[in-house]
């Protein structure tokens, strides 16, 4: 089975090394194509078995599963280009949550799938949220949740909570990112601690943190506790905390999901003037 990347940005190049690092897919059987070529050539220093393609109609030609790893926008666009040179064998996956099966569907006479991946995917972790297009077969079906199974813990999700489970999955490491920043530079501000050692502290405590979840040795709220002895200064913190952070994170979601209906909107208008012009 050959598999196409189209966009070897970020996510495509996260996707690619999963497949291969988890053994899915063997490196010869992978095919990649990038709107600046010479980036997608690049991936042949630590994939030399990896075969990368001038155009999309070539991916199209060659590949059973193709994943769409551009932005919204040109997902749409590339889809388009690709109708008519698709049939109803091959499977074509978009990776972002604006762009829906049901639009994939409209452009395109073939299989459809959206995969939602994850940075934490590059090390074999995380989450995949699925959502299986109208015409998929069974036996795709089984076929990519199998193999997103190998580089991560996929979760078919419906369109109702996709955007919620986006966040918390793929928009998560960057939200955390940040949310650990501002403890550095607080930490600073307050006592004068170098950035890099706080920094490095910060780091291992993480390391550690997803080892206690990975472990199984306590969830959210046991471990909580655990670090909050009874009448102690974590507890101090914590009050601290809790005066600051909740209402903040509700503007989150609120301002992602406002991002995400006026994506799906764009998409719906480009969808219907490519369909229409047809
Ligand atoms: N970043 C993340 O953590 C996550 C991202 N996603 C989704 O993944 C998608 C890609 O994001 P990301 O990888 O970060 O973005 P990037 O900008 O890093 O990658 C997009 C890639 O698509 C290429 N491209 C654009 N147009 C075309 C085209 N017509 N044909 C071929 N290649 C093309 C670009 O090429 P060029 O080199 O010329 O710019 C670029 O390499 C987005 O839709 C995003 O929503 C989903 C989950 C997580
Ligand atoms: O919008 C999306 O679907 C994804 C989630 C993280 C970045 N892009």
């Amino acid at each position: 089975m050959n598999w196409g990347i189209i966009g070897t940005g970020n996510m495509g190049t996260v996707i690619m090394n999963a497949l291969i690092k988890s053994n899915a897919v063997d490196e010869r059987n992978i095919y990649v194509n990038n709107r600046t070529f010479l980036k997608a050539y690049e991936l042949k220093e630590d994939y030399p078995g990896i075969h990368v393609l001038q155009t999309v109609d070539a991916i199209a030609d060659t590949c059973d599963v193709i994943f769409l790893c551009t932005k919204p926008k040109e997902i749409v666009s590339v889809a388009h280009r690709l109708n008519g040179q698709l049939n109803e064998k091959q499977l074509v996956v978009s990776i972002t949550s604006s762009v829906s099966v049901d639009h994939l569907e409209q452009l395109l006479g073939c299989q459809t799938a959206r995969m939602i991946p994850s940075i934490t995917n590059r090390v074999l972790q995380g989450t995949t949220l699925l959502t299986f297009g109208s015409t998929i077969t069974e036996e795709m079906k089984q076929m990519l949740t199998q193999t997103c199974k190998l580089f991560s813990s996929p979760l078919e999700i419906n369109d109702q909570y996709v955007r919620v489970a986006s966040d918390l999955v793929s928009c998560g490491p960057a939200f955390i990112s940040y949310l650990l920043q501002s403890m550095i530079k607080a930490a600073q501000e307050e006592t004068g601690i170098d950035e890099e050692t706080a920094t490095q502290l910060v780091e291992t405590m993480m390391i550690g943190y997803g080892k206690l979840l990975d472990e199984n040795l306590y969830d959210l709220n046991s471990l909580k506790e655990k670090v909050m002895v009874k009448g102690g200064i974590t507890g101090e913190g914590m009050k601290a905390l809790e005066l600051c952070v909740p209402n903040g994170l509700n503007e989150v979601f609120k301002a992602t999901h406002e991002k995400f209906y006026n994506e799906q909107n764009h998409a719906d208008e480009l969808v219907n003037q490519l369909t229409t012009k047809n």
